[in-house]
């Protein structure tokens, strides 16, 4: 029950909420039932059979409309005399600007992405309202305020990006199941179905890096009278045949590793089962979903199927592609809820297993790995809610001092299920929320001016609309609503090479970006460098100050099904006592929990380094990290203790 106090905070005050899904449904009814009267939502989402579960303010029959609008609709039934104001709209549109924001007196995020949070921490930090950030992942959830010039913004520590693995890895020497999912989503998946002018690294490579299956490229062109089945079976036989075959001619690979047998339709598929044909009739489920499994009368998506199944399967979803998905073909982006999507690629990741002697797993493990899927609980999410609502009442009564950020766990520790951990102090070197400028060390002869709006601006600055000056001199900007001859004088440029620009970008050079959107600007001091490690450094250029995000984390942590950014690093600290390596004395290195006394005098001061943010997809052709994919020995990775080192808020 609240105070006097805090019903009046409560009762004045003004609030945003992002995100109406597992975790917004639960904060919308914990934020009425406790008495806040001006809530605003924005959500861009329409409501899916498969949010049913968990979003309890939505029925079967809210399926396909607007999640702000029917939650809103829910909770007025019980409080009909409050002001929800619903927005079935992407946050990062630009009505929702500064001026928006500076409206309310909290943000509440109950997002499920890395780009959306990043996005309201700025234009938070911008506007000066704090924020509280939240996420889940199955029994794991955590709660973080973020306030300008009080604490650290949601954007001071790195947020990992989803493990990576080595291109050589899935391409040629995969050891785990999960090298195989990636190989058949991220390689044969988007050959097959996805934008043909896309790089693509499936065909094998030889060691001097050309691609000795260059020649029969054509192979994955279905010619317009090429018959669908035979197409299958042609396309089975290259990727699990023929690429093998060449693979084991480069003997050096498999001189430390067990050799891959190479597959063919014809060895794995009686005659009389090549022949017969899954039923057209049966491939479509009552909702008019396309499926091979239905098609072929394999029902339990539990059950391991052989391989002689998984061929089929795999000739069968192909064939269905090509007569029932026609229009989708060119098109497709794998996703995890595509039922004929993750029947191919558990097919494909399955044979492929087969030929490298991994052992074979069943569609519904598969999806999960595919499409990062931990579970939801309903109970987390309303931890977290209540938790989120607690933190905002102590903001509006300006209790900064007992602001916490708490991490929800899966097993009590010295019998906290909760646990509490004081905010930290902003780091002095993010580029977000402190005015440090950047270095780029970058080869300014050969890197393009379009190098740097997406290698830096986009992908590592997280902007959507990036404006570049050198000096007063406008090099760059983004937007659609650009006069004609502006768009077309940066055409021009963006293929230039950064020292040949009419204003040169070369070593001492400052450059400023800006999202205006974002109201974020930060300098980048420019340092030609001439060459790059092809492996460590693979992007061709060197951000120094820039957060970047670790792939050494472990554990995968979504709100809902799909994302969200916990700091796992608390929970596995507390969950493994001492076998846990923590944040390292020198980068990269590890220490035991018990070494942490120096540090740290109670649970409360344990930092937590890192958190990860899943809905990204693996992406084999960054190279980085091969460990297992559920991997329990924690690496904190801190390139710069120094710089890096978190106060506690005095
Ligand atoms: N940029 C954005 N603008 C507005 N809303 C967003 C944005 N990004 C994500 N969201 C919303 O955040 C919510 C996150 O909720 P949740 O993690 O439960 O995901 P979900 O999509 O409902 O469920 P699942 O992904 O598990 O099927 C979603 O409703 C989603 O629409
Ligand atoms: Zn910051």
């Amino acid at each position: 029950m609240a105070s006097g106090s805090q019903l009046e905070a409560i009762k004045g005050a003004k609030v945003l909420m992002v995100g109406a899904g597992g975790i917004g449904c639960e904060l919308l009814k914990t934020l009425a039932l406790s008495g806040f009267q001006d809530i605003h939502i924005i959500d861009m989402d329409t409501i899916e059979v498969s949010n049913l579960n968990r979003q309890f303010l939505f029925r079967q029959c809210h399926v396909g409309q607007s999640k702000a609008k029917v939650a809103r609709d829910a909770v007025l039934k019980f409080r009909p005399h409050i002001n929800i104001t619903p927005y079935h709209a992407n946050v990062k549109d630009p009505e929702f600007n500064v001026e928006f924001f500076k409206q309310f007196n909290v943000v509440l995020n109950g997002l499920d992405n890395l780009d959306a949070r990043r996005h309201v921490n700025r234009l938070c930090l911008a506007a000066e309202v704090p924020l509280v950030e939240s996420g889940t992942t199955g029994f794991l959830g955590q709660v973080t305020v973020h306030v300008k010039g009080k604490t650290e913004c949601y954007e001071c520590q790195p947020k990992p990006t989803p493990k990576t693995y080595p291109v050589c890895t899935i391409t040629s020497t995969p050891s785990k199941f999960v090298h195989c999912i990636v190989w058949a989503k991220d390689l044969l998946f988007a050959k097959l179905f996805g934008d043909k002018n896309q790089e693509n690294d499936l065909n094998v490579r030889s060691n001097d890096g050309t691609n000795l299956t260059a020649p029969t490229e054509d192979v994955f062109e279905r010619r317009t009278d090429e018959d669908p089945e035979q197409y299958a079976r042609k396309i089975y036989d290259h990727v699990f045949g023929y690429n093998i075959e060449i693979a084991l001619a480069n003997e050096e690979t498999w001189k430390n590793r067990n050799k891959p047998r190479p597959l063919y339709v014809r060895d794995v598929l009686p005659d009389n089962l090549i022949q017969q044909n899954g039923s057209l009739e049966n491939c479509v489920t009552e909702e008019s979903v396309v499926s091979s499994m239905l098609s072929l009368g394999l029902k339990n998506p539990q059950d391991i199927w052989s391989l002689s199944e998984n061929s089929r399967i795999f000739l069968e979803a192909l064939r269905l592609f090509i007569e029932k998905r026609q229009k989708d073909v060119g098109n497709l982006t794998f996703d995890k809820d595509d039922q004929l999507a993750v029947e191919f690629v558990t097919a494909a990741a399955n044979i492929r297993a087969s030929s490298f002697g991994i052992s074979l797993h069943s569609l519904f493990e598969a999806k999960g790995i595919a499409g990062n899927i931990v579970h939801a609980v309903a109970t987390t999410n309303a931890i977290i809610a209540g938790l989120i609502v607690i933190e905002a009442i102590k903001i509006l009564q300006g209790d900064f001092e007992n602001c916490r950020m708490t991490y929800c766990l899966e097993h009590p520790s010295r019998k906290m299920l909760l646990m509490p951990v004081q905010p930290f102090e902003a780091n002095k070197s993010c580029y977000v929320c402190s005015e440090t400028p950047l270095i780029l060390e970058i080869n300014t002869r050969t890197s393009k001016l379009r190098d740097f709006v997406e290698k830096i601006a986009k992908n590592k600055l997280g902007m959507n609309s990036p404006m570049i000056m050198h000096g007063s001199t406008l090099i760059f900007e983004a937007g659609d609503d650009l006069e004609e001859d502006v768009a077309a004088n940066y055409a021009l440029n963006i293929d230039k090479a950064l020292a040949e620009l009419p204003a040169p970008v070369t070593s001492g050079t400052v450059l400023t970006v800006e999202d205006l959107r974002q109201e974020l600007s930060c300098n980048i001091n420019i340092k030609h460098r001439e060459e790059f490690d092809e492996e460590k450094e693979p992007d061709g250029l060197v951000l120094v100050g820039w957060i970047a995000p670790t792939q050494k984390d472990t554990r995968l942590v979504s709100n809902g099904e799909s994302t969200s950014t916990a700091h796992p690093a608390v929970t596995e600290m507390v969950e493994n006592s001492d076998e846990v390596g923590i944040a390292p004395a020198k980068p990269g290195t590890k220490r035991k929990l018990s070494e942490m006394s120096e540090i740290t005098d109670n649970v409360h001061d344990i930092t937590p380094r890192s958190s990860r943010d899943v809905n990204d997809q693996v992406n084999p052709q960054e190279v980085e990290d091969d460990n297992d994919d559920v991997d329990d020995d924690i690496v904190i990775l801190d390139e710069n203790p120094e710089t890096r080192k978190k106060k506690r808020l005095q």
